[in-house]
């Protein structure tokens, strides 16, 4: 569906007398951007108490089919110049009394006073309008009562058939889980799924997922860590001139060393008289990065002359002494030098980094074309969650995953979203996945993913959204339950990484999956993260299954030493609080015997 188009009217005569200032107009504009990042504002306007005024601004926003939506805030109240429920009234075609309703009834919930609204909705040709509350707090919790049926509404009042059918498989969609627990007794007591080692589990990952093909354009101060879609190459040459690269003399190396007439004096940023090249035995006083004035051919350094005669009140150099005779284009940066007219001085497929971005800004190039990134939702499941701000009830803990993971994918540059947490039931498992489906690319959940009864996610997965497991196990310690999952949602490829539990695992199969994951639908060339050679700082043993450790690396002479930051158990999320890498110490099968003190290993460093 196309994206729905807003207007924004403030109704108060405070407001448009400016005794006060209009924070509810601008509140709801952060909330429809925020619920509707494609939409967009058409207009915003203030006007007064005034019935006719207001009806005016109604009539011409609606009449000229360039707008879906009407919010309008203020004068719904009890005050005898709260009118815009009667100038909305006087002017739709038809009322939808059920929108007001589901603002009323759901504001009674926040409060009592909610009842005193007279706010009005309705249609007038093909423009939808609300009336909201006028105050900061009533609008935009009123717009929150609304908004999740605002697109399914606006695609009625456009005839969009398409979107509507649409719509309503959704809401057949979210009929109860097709998942049953109630017979588990009979679950499987042994995992259906084969242990897969990291490298194949990366390699599906690369193979089942496609890379970005889509471009969009950004402004350079928003494009670090971006990977370019495009050839940069240099429109003008860099220096634009010839550069003096001291604070000194511009001088003519034919005429040697001794003393010269100061003509005059060029700082970084003036142009120099062209019209008057320099004469023999005349300098001009220069700065670092000043164009170098015609005829010169060589910079001296201050620290190579001396002053000879200066004007009597001491502004001015008249003669100075060139003491070193000077070389042919010392201390000159030709024009062109470090970047010629029209070379390419960016590829494609770079990830962009400070450096090319202050190339970029040299260039003048203010808007680039990047790859697409996909849109990222986040999901922790289990009943034992709380919020971190939350007092502990009996058997609960604090849910940590959701902001280590936002955090960690931050840290590599990505930015994610927050779609809750999940119950361990099946109903609550498909409702949270589907919203998260609905409106993002990849979906990380964790927990629910190992052999308990209460373990929902694969099922669900398969049952409800007809997802294909790639992977459901990892041979890897920790992250053995990690699963890879794909599905078509709305015609849509989805990834779905559903991730164990335990924090440390969590953490553990980002970096390692998701990460690369990310990096591989932009279109990266560098997708895995680099693992270096590190010195034992200890022994360290080994376990059946390869094992990431956390460790902290000393630098030496040369050399990273690694020693353990303690016991490495995957609930234990204080041990990535030492911890600046992750080492990789292989299986017990290939290397029976423990890793000895200066014995050498691979490691990822996290920081
Ligand atoms: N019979 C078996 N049991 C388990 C196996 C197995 O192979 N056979 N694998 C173990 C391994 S290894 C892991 S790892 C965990 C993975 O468990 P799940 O992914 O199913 O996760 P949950 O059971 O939901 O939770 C595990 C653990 O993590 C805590 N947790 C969950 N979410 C959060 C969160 N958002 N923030 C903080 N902590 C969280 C949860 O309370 C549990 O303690 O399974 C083993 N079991
Ligand atoms: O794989 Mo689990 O992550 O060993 O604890
Ligand atoms: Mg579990």
């Amino acid at each position: 569906m196309k994206p729905i188009r807003f207007g924004v009217l403030t109704v108060s005569d405070t407001c448009f007398s400016k005794q006060n200032q209009d924070l509810s107009g601008p509140k709801l504009q952060e909330c429809i951007r925020a619920s509707f990042p494609d939409a967009s504002i058409i207009a915003t306007r203030i006007v007064p108490d005034e019935k006719e005024m207001i009806k005016n601004a109604l009539l011409e926003w609606s009449s000229q089919g360039v707008m879906d939506v009407i919010l309008t805030t203020g004068g719904t109240g009890f005050a005898q110049r709260d009118v815009t429920p009667e100038a909305t009234k006087a002017i739709i075609d038809k009322e939808a009394p059920g929108l007001s309703y589901a603002i009323i009834s759901k504001g009674m919930a926040v409060t009592e006073l909610a009842v005193l609204s007279r706010a009005v909705s309705g249609i007038k040709n093909k423009t939808l309008i609300i009336n909201l509350p006028g105050s900061v707090k009533g609008a935009s919790e009123s717009f929150g009562f609304i908004k999740n049926v605002l697109k399914h509404a606006v695609a009625h009042v456009r005839e969009d058939r398409e979107t509507i059918k649409c719509d309503h498989k959704h809401i057949r969609d979210l009929s109860p889980s097709k998942v049953k627990i109630h017979q588990s007794a009979y679950r499987n007591r042994n995992s259906p799924y084969p242990q897969i080692d990291v490298d194949v589990a990366l390699a599906m990952i690369f193979e089942k997922l496609p890379i970005a093909s889509v471009t969009e354009c950004v402004d350079i101060s928003k494009s670090l860590c971006r990977i370019l879609a495009e050839d940069v190459y240099a429109k003008e040459p860099m220096p634009p001139f010839n550069a003096s690269i001291k604070d000194g003399y511009a001088v003519k190396t034919s005429d040697g060393a001794g003393v010269r007439k100061v003509r005059n004096v060029v700082a970084a940023g003036d142009v120099p008289d062209s019209a008057r090249p320099l004469d023999d035995d005349e300098i001009v006083s220069i700065s670092t990065g000043a164009p170098v004035p015609q005829g010169a051919d060589a910079v001296v350094q201050i620290e190579d002359t001396v002053l000879v005669q200066a004007s009597s009140d001491g502004s001015r150099e008249l003669l100075v002494e060139i003491k070193v005779a000077p070389k042919l284009y010392q201390d000159i940066r030709p024009v062109g030098s470090e970047i010629t007219a029209n070379e390419l001085v960016i590829h494609k497929g770079d990830a962009i980094t400070f450096g090319h971005i202050g190339v970029l800004a040299t260039l003048g190039k203010v808007n680039v074309q990047v790859y697409k990134r996909p849109q990222i939702g986040l999901i922790s499941t289990g009943n034992e969650l709380q919020a971190p701000h939350e007092e502990l009830k009996p058997s609960h803990i604090r849910d940590s995953n959701k902001l280590a993971l936002l955090n960690l994918l931050r840290q590599y540059s990505y930015e994610a979203s927050d779609c809750g947490i999940a119950k361990d039931n099946p109903d609550s498992v498909k409702k949270a996945l589907h919203s998260a489906l609905a409106h993002y690319d990849v979906i990380i959940t964790t927990g629910g993913v190992s052999m308990g009864e209460f373990d929902l996610i694969k099922n669900v997965l398969e049952e409800d959204f007809n997802a294909t497991i790639h992977f459901g196990r990892v041979n890897m310690k920790p992250g053995k339950p990690t699963t890879f999952a794909t599905c078509n949602f709305e015609g849509k490829l989805k990834v779905i990484f559903g991730l164990p539990g335990n924090p440390v695992s969590a953490m553990v199969t980002t970096i390692l999956f998701v990460i690369p994951a990310l990096r591989h639908l932009e279109n990266s060339k560098q997708k895995s993260l680099p693992m270096i050679p590190v010195v034992l700082g200890e022994q360290f043993t080994v376990d059946p299954r390869p094992e990431y450790v956390r460790v902290r690396l000393e630098a030496g002479d040369n050399v990273l030493t690694a020693y353990s930051v303690g016991n490495q158990i995957s609930s234990k999320i204080n041990s990535f609080i030492n911890a600046n890498a992750l080492m990789l110490v292989p299986s017990k099968l290939v290397h029976p015997n423990s890793f000895k003190k200066g014995d050498i290993l691979n490691a990822i460093m996290l920081n």
